[in-house]
């Protein structure tokens, strides 16, 4: 897998030290405590202070890639805490770094959060589990984590998820593959632009309120008005209901996305910018070391405000009866 040519955005030195000082502002009434109830209040004015130079790195996502890095961020690893076991665990854990992504992630948009994932917090922690080393979940290593588009079952999933990397001692590549690389004849994007079959939630959510129906068919592709965009999650996409014609188009779909796909391997103070409606991203498997040193990543979702890469009837879907809770609403 190609790890060419990521675009790339450097964060002036000046820059970084505004986003690490506006974070350090906004958790010294908090002691470090990652999720004060207060604290989301005050992060608007905070990036809404920001210079240019952090305006500029963060513009939206401009070259069919579908992503950027944000390259420029110090981390001290001397100062990190060992990398915690399981989210669960991690507390305050980096709580510098989820005040620098609440803060990135405001001035890309509105930052959401789920109600049925790690508690409801806004920044997640991706650490490898024990026990969890097989999933299909950022808790995962020793598999593949396969292609997706995060949260594919909800409508309102983020437009963008951004990954910061505060460890990655053996180079862990995510993997990232955009549909706006893909080749595929027409007859395809047809047949994959109806909504033939639905996306179950993933076993990163815990178990959801009621909801009324049954899982809605959606489609796998969608042509939005500057192009294609997709919505895909084979993990959890039951490919055994679908036509034979149909199972196989998705699998031409799968065998170009995997041609495309770049590894991105982030060092720590990296951020990982990927579409979610452009690229889906997934993990190459790795062995845990679980003695504190192991790959620590921090993700936040955003979405755009007035963004139209979807298809109108989304709205009406049930979305399992989980909620994305929008930040300062
Ligand atoms: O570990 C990674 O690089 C990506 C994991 C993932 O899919 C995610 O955090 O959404
Ligand atoms: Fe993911």
């Amino acid at each position: 897998m190609p790890t060419a040519a990521v675009p790339l955005r450097l964060l002036d030195p000046d820059s970084a030290a505004q986003l690490t000082s506006a974070a350090h502002t906004l958790l010294a009434p908090f002691d470090g405590d990652p999720t004060p109830p207060d604290q989301h209040a005050h992060v608007p004015a905070a990036a809404a202070a920001l210079s240019d130079g952090v305006r500029h790195a963060c513009r939206p996502v401009d070259t069919p890639d579908g992503l950027y890095v944000l390259r420029g961020l110090p981390v001290d690893d001397a100062s990190l805490c060992p990398t915690p076991g399981h989210w669960s665990a991690a507390g305050d854990a980096g709580a510098l770094y989820d005040a620098v992504l609440l803060l990135l992630s405001t001035v890309l948009g509105t930052p959401i959060a789920w109600a049925g994932q790690q508690n409801g917090r806004f920044v997640h922690n991706i650490v490898p589990s024990p026990g969890h080393e097989r999933e299909q979940t950022g808790a995962s290593s020793s598999v593949l984590l396969s292609p997706h588009t995060e949260d594919a079952f909800h409508p309102g999933r983020a437009h963008l998820l951004v990954l910061a990397c505060l460890r990655n001692p053996d180079a862990v590549a995510t993997t990232a593959a955009s549909v706006r690389r893909v080749r595929l004849a027409r007859s395809d994007v047809e047949l994959l632009s109806r909504p033939a079959l639905p996306i179950l939630p993933d076993d990163a959510y815990a178990e959801p309120e009621a909801y009324d129906g049954g899982p809605p068919p959606v489609p796998t592709l969608w042509a939005a008005e500057d192009g294609l965009t997709l919505r895909f999650d084979p993990a959890y996409t039951p490919l055994d209901q679908a036509s034979a014609e149909h199972r196989a188009a998705y699998g031409r779909l799968a065998d170009e996305l995997a041609r495309v796909s770049v590894a991105v391997t982030l060092a720590p103070g990296d951020i990982l910018v990927l579409d979610n409606d452009l690229v889906v991203h997934g993990r190459v498997p790795f062995t845990a070391r679980y003695d504190g040193t192991d790959r620590w990543l921090k993700r936040s979702s955003v979405r755009v405000p007035g963004r139209r890469t979807r298809p109108p009837a989304e709205r009406s879907e049930h979305g399992y009866g989980q909620a994305a809770l929008a930040a300062y609403r």
